[in-house]
């Protein structure tokens, strides 16, 4: 059987304990050796980031440096067009061949908003999605047409993520976890305490850029 290999993108402006926990434990219930970050360059769906791509690849990978579980691929920062990640995928998938099986990790609220993807059904044709719960958002789809969507791609089988190249989508046992970028933005704004959301070399690092101020 071939190793499944996934994918986490993501803003990371900045990454914080929220992204990286869920996957840790995800990883674990499901047999991922490897997850690979890949910081998005134009974010299709939000303003730019505060953070240049420079600072917020930087941020990710002192928050990677003691985690050999994560690898980054900067694939996204070297196109200077939306971040798709249809296209992503499709140009991961053509690397990969087509037995490959392959996923793309997401929290519950992107899970909410897949549907305005650019392109979203390609996605399904490259990777299967998995995803972590994340407090505070619905897990039913705002459409009829798209919960039927994910009715039909639903899988609780580990097996298939691992037996199958693409199509499936796993939602994932995790646990809930209280944190997001915006909190952080605004309580370094304030002047707030966030020690316990985000590791301290990134936060060093964000006081020494005078990020989020
Ligand atoms: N606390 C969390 N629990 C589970 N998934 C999360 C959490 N925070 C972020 N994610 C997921 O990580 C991916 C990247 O998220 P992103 O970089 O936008 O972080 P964010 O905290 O949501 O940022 P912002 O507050 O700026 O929107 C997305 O798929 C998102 O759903
Ligand atoms: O392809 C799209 O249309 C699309 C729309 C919204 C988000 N994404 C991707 O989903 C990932 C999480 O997005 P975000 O905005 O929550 O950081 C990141 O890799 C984004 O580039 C992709």
């Amino acid at each position: 059987m071939t190793a499944l290999k996934a994918l986490y993108g993501g803003t990371f402006d900045p990454v914080h304990y929220g992204h990286l926990k869920p996957v840790e434990i995800l990883a674990n219930l499901i047999g991922l050796s490897k997850v690979i970050i890949m910081p998005n360059n134009v974010p299709p769906h939000r303003p730019q980031p505060e953070a240049s791509s420079a600072q917020r690849t930087k941020m990710l990978k002192l928050a990677i440096a003691d985690k050999p579980l994560f690898e980054l691929d900067e694939r996204e920062l070297r196109r200077d067009t939306r971040s798709y990640t249809s296209e992503t995928l499709r140009e991961w998938r053509q690397e990969q061949g087509p037995t490959q099986p392959l996923a793309f990790i997401i929290g519950q609220d992107s899970l909410i908003n897949f549907p305005s993807w650019h392109d979203y059904q390609s996605i399904l044709d490259n990777a299967h999605l998995l995803v972590c719960r994340r407090p505070g958002y619905p897990m039913a789809m705002k459409e009829e047409a798209h919960q039927h969507w994910l009715d039909r791609h639903l899988t609780n089988s580990v097996d298939d993520l691992h037996r199958t190249p693409a199509g499936k989508i796993y939602i994932a046992e995790t646990p809930w976890f209280n944190i997001s970028a915006t909190l952080i933005r605004e309580r370094l704004q304030q002047g707030e305490s966030c020690d316990e959301m985000l590791p301290q070399a990134v936060l060093r690092y964000i006081h020494e850029q005078g990020l989020y101020q």
